[in-house]
């Protein structure tokens, strides 16, 4: 069954705003190296995580019987007036240190949620990240993210950017309103192909449906084809559409997984513009991991600055001054304060827009010139968040 609306959140309270102004290490935090990693988990929040646990190991049977049929001396001190919960079981279990270790634990599979239906490549990459995990899936990415934090699963896979069609900002957007921690990372060659119902010939397509950045990806064919493009929620869904409408003129571009997932001919493979079309996935998780020296690993910023000539280069100059690589850059507007009026100017007020800038950087927060440089990054940034640091994927 797929996560639909779920709007309430680990905490009562409604989601916290993201603390603009406020450093890494003004929250409840745990140290990782000689840095503090902010966890933000209220008294409030753990004590409505706690009885949500129960929701993730729903099918373990009770181990004792319920006190409502028992006799003796528990049954007596009721009568008494002892005031016992009905049933044991029902109450909320205690968190483990076991509970809140992130990696997968032996026997016991790991949930994992992601945005879309069965054969969608998000499915894709949490067999990736996860090969023996139980998937989840969810109407939208939002969902995947309360999920994750109402303890419904254990983790969230969500693509962040693609190779052609580039970077999905709602998601850049909701790792700031959330509060999860990024452990991983996938990068998943996407294969597009035709699909059809049995018996059709790819010529006799009028329209054809998909992801909008499944379209972005086959731009060729579908001008070759001179096709009508018809928008749906994720690849899965274009195939399961056209597998149960049955529209003989009608194609869907999606994984060959989907097609067997849906009964559907492929029609054609490797339909996507550019051969090496990666997409990333970040993988989520309610507590951040500790960086291993094992392997690369890759650390994830958010930052504001201040208004100035050279702020940006300054920022970026702590990482090359030592020598760490920078991944990836995305500014997105800040959402409270997109705009600064800077000066009152007689002709009208001056200003500027506003800007959160994402970077992953090629270092783990166990190396000291990550710490160095994330430390001096925070002297001057506005606001500064890791949002994770975690071990580098490589295509397959
Ligand atoms: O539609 C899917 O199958 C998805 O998993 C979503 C998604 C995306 O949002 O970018 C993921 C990978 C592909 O690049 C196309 C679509």
């Amino acid at each position: 069954m797929a996560l639909q609306g779920v709007s309430i959140w680990g905490c009562s309270k409604s989601p916290p705003p993201p603390q603009f102004g406020v450093a890494v290490a003004n929250s409840h935090s745990t140290l990782i190296g000689n840095l503090r990693y902010d966890f933000d988990k209220c008294r409030c929040c753990l004590g409505v995580l706690a009885q949500r646990a129960t929701t993730a190991v729903e099918d373990e049977k009770p181990t004792v019987p319920p006190l409502a049929h028992s006799s003796g001396p528990a049954h007596q001190n009721e009568a008494k007036g002892f005031h016992f919960h009905k049933d044991m079981n029902l109450l909320p279990k205690p968190l483990t240190a076991i509970d809140l270790y992130s990696s997968p634990r032996d026997g016991k599979k790991v949930r994992v949620a992601y945005q879309g239906l069965p054969g969608a490549y998000s499915e894709d990459a949490a067999f990736k990240a996860y090969p023996k995990c139980e998937t989840v899936p969810c109407d939208n990415f939002e969902a995947a993210f309360k999920a994750v934090e109402l303890w419904l699963v254990d983790k969230a896979v969500l693509p962040i950017e693609n190779s052609v069609g580039g970077s999905i900002h709602r998601n850049y957007d909701l790792l700031l309103r959330h509060r999860l921690h990024i452990v991983g990372e996938v990068q998943l060659r996407v294969n597009h192909c035709l699909l059809g119902l049995p018996g059709v010939r790819k010529e006799e397509l009028k329209a054809v449906v998909s992801h909008p950045q499944a379209f972005a990806q086959c731009e060729k064919i579908l001008s070759a084809l001179g096709v009508v493009k018809i928008s749906a929620h994720d690849t899965a869904a274009s195939a399961q559409t056209v597998a149960s409408n049955r529209p003989r003129d009608t194609g869907a571009i999606a994984s060959s997984r989907a097609a067997k997932v849906y009964g559907l001919n492929i029609l054609a493979e490797r339909i996507q513009d550019d051969d090496e079309n990666i997409t990333r996935f970040l993988v989520l998780g309610r507590e951040p991991i500790i960086p291993g020296a094992d392997r690369p690993h890759k650390t994830s910023i958010v930052f504001s600055l201040e208004e100035g000539p050279g702020v940006l280069f300054k920022a970026l100059a702590v990482f090359a001054m030592r020598d760490i690589n920078l991944s990836k850059i995305e500014s997105r507007p800040l959402k409270q304060r997109p705009l600064r009026v800077v000066d009152d100017l007689n002709e009208g007020n001056a200003t500027y827009f506003d800007y959160l800038f994402y970077i992953d950087i090629e270092a783990s927060m166990a190396e000291p010139r990550a710490q160095y440089a994330v430390g001096q990054l925070q002297e001057f940034a506005r606001f500064l968040r890791v949002l994770g640091c975690y071990p580098m994927d490589t295509v397959l």
